[in-house]
């Protein structure tokens, strides 16, 4: 059975806050263990708010790199792109935000490129922020022929394919693989509504044998995994 614990709110602002206030506080840890921390942000819509609140944080950002758990194979200028956002909101900071691609290799090379640009980072991670999408994907470990690339290979990083193309997001991508998840300090998980909630609550009901992607992934986490819902 997969170690997770539910943290339940009644509001999208109670979730942000609560997300944030987790995020600060792994991320003082680190900083007050070893003077740096490393950690990886989802992208998405369902972050924002929390991650809009996480930046208000007094924290020693100049010692705080933060990487994409995932990015599309876009310009990093790209409104697709999930290191745009974080690069707004945190390089003012100070942050090191580093992107895992500048969209301009093919999607193979681009996962090379990405996991070397991982291989010149403290590792492990100290933390790990995914979100999900309702169809059992996190970080970019989506269904399709790359799923058990994802999830078996040593590198930090890989080029994947989705298939099908998401909708909201039809790009190929590259994604921390589940080697890179799993090895991180800390994992968090932040999702709204009823749909995720049923999908992740299978998910880690089947772990290994689940249909989910996110299920895959988690089962051999060794690490507590906190979960933050609201609906
Ligand atoms: O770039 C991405 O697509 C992601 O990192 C992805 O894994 C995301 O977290 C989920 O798709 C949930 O997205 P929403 O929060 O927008 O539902």
């Amino acid at each position: 059975m997969i170690d997770a614990e539910w943290w339940d709110y009644d509001s999208a602002e109670e979730l942000a806050e609560a997300v944030a206030g987790d995020a600060q506080f792994v991320i003082e840890s680190a900083l007050d263990a070893r003077g740096d921390a490393v950690v990886a942000f989802a992208g998405g819509r369902t972050p924002d708010a929390a991650q809009a609140l996480l930046a208000k944080a007094k924290l020693k950002w100049k010692s705080v790199t933060i990487v994409p758990t995932d990015d599309r194979l876009v310009p990093v200028q790209d409104k697709a792109s999930n290191v745009r956002g974080l690069a707004e909101r945190f390089l003012p900071l100070g942050a090191r935000v580093l992107p895992l691609t500048g969209g301009d290799l093919p999607v193979e090379a681009a996962g090379k490129a990405a996991d070397a640009r991982l291989q010149a980072i403290h590792w492990p991670l100290d933390f790990v922020w995914l979100g999900m999408g309702e169809d059992g994907h996190t970080a970019s470990i989506f269904p399709g022929a790359d799923l058990e690339t994802a999830l078996s290979a040593p590198h930090r990083a890989i080029g994947v394919t989705p298939d099908p193309l998401p909708a909201e997001a039809p790009f190929a991508r590259v994604t921390l693989t589940k080697s890179a998840i799993l090895g991180a300090r800390a994992i968090l998980i932040h999702i709204t509504g009823e749909k995720k909630r049923k999908v992740l609550e299978k998910a880690l009901k089947d772990g290994a044998g689940s249909q989910y992607p996110i299920g895959r992934l988690l089962a051999d986490a060794t690490q507590a995994i906190d979960i933050h819902w609201c609906p």
